[in-house]
């Protein structure tokens, strides 16, 4: 039997350790904190991420990752990305040789600029053919709730990314795609959650959907001009890790970082949007990463060069619209 270890009590690692452990895979759930541990355990539901959710009856969890990752074959990594480094760090020595390494994460590392995939070939010290990504436009509480939803399982070697794709595939519920394309997939996870809070933002604003359409068509523009200066295959980019989840984000009032981008749009300070805020909205951090990254590479991205003067400057939403509004008429294709 496949076993595997997800990293993360979080609304995301629970919800992908059901999948798994649905799929026939003996999952472990490992969590920080003992006493959700101990509820997950007893109760057979995680109170704090997904009050209500029955878990499969084989999943376990455990706060220790020795425990965990004891015999893994896929190690699971669901922590908020800007956490991955040190926590990685301290599970290292404990993953056993051969184990392949999966992010769930959607962010880009502050400071670095590097993709997840990247941390964890630096920190765990492994090839790139055992470092694969899923992204898509998975929202947790719905796929939790046993909706169907579509992913896509990225590894630059095909073997490896087949074996996960059979080790996630659970009809009718769960359907995961294969991919190559490691950089373009994680770049459409990282970069839609900073689309989305600027489509948030309008919405706050009271803005309509003609907006909001402008926003996900231009943002896409952005993560595609990005993805051509990092080697991405453009294709990657109107699939479901790149249009499908930007819709899928900016759309959805499920999603943490559209929901964050509404409460400022609608004019609530940073700290209190970050005081009502209980679960990671992982483009809050990474719109500035994205954004060096953008400059380290000469790439135009308006829309998240306004995301950063909101969320982190001071603007406020009326300027960076006034902003977006007034640059230089252009032709559609322009940069793309
Ligand atoms: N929730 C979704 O719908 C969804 C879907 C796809 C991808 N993702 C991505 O998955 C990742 C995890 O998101 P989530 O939704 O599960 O987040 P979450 O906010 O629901 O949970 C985060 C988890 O990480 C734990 N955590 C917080 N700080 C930590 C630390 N310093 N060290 C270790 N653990 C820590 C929390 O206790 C919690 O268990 C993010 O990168 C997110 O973008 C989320
Ligand atoms: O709730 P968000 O904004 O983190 O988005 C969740 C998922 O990434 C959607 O695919």
């Amino acid at each position: 039997m496949t076993k595997t270890a997800v990293f993360g009590t979080g609304s995301w690692g629970t919800t992908f350790a059901m999948i798994l452990a649905e799929a026939g895979n003996e999952t472990v759930l490992w969590g920080r904190r003992p006493e959700l541990v101990s509820a997950i355990n007893s109760t057979g539901e995680n109170p704090d991420y997904l009050p209500g959710i029955t878990l499969p009856g084989s999943l376990r969890a455990t706060d220790s990752a020795a425990e965990a990752l004891d015999g893994a074959d896929f190690v699971v990594l669901a922590v908020p990305s800007q956490t991955l480094r040190g926590n990685l760090d301290t599970w290292r020595e404990h993953i056993p040789d051969g184990a392949v390494l999966v992010s769930l994460m959607k962010g880009i590392e502050l400071g670095t600029t590097k993709r997840m995939s990247e941390v964890i070939r630096e920190v765990a010290g492994v090839p790139e053919e055992r470092v694969a990504v899923i992204s898509g436009p998975n929202l947790a509480k719905e796929i939790a709730q046993r909706q169907p939803a579509a992913t896509v399982v990225a590894c630059t070697d095909e073997a490896v990314a087949k074996r996960l794709q059979d080790v996630c595939h659970l009809p009718p519920w769960f359907r995961p795609y294969t991919n190559l394309d490691v950089v373009g997939v994680e770049l459409g996870g990282a970069v839609k959650n900073v689309i989305a809070l600027a489509v948030g933002v309008a919405v706050g604003m009271g803005m309509g959907d003609n907006v909001a359409a402008m926003m996900i068509t231009r943002g896409l523009a952005e993560i595609s001009r990005l993805g051509a200066a990092l080697g991405a295959d453009p294709h990657t980019f109107s699939g479901l890790a790149g249009m499908g989840d930007l819709v899928a984000t900016c759309t959805s009032p499920l999603s943490r970082n559209r929901t964050f981008g509404e409460n400022l749009g609608r004019g609530m300070t940073l700290e209190e949007v970050i005081a009502a805020t209980r679960q990671t909205a992982e483009g809050v951090k990474s719109c500035e990463s994205v954004l060096e990254l953008a400059r380290k590479h000469d790439v135009e991205m308006p829309i998240t060069e306004v995301v950063v003067g909101v969320v982190h400057d001071g603007m406020s939403p009326r300027e960076a619209g006034m902003l977006l509004m007034s640059r230089s008429p252009k032709p559609e294709r322009y940069g793309v």
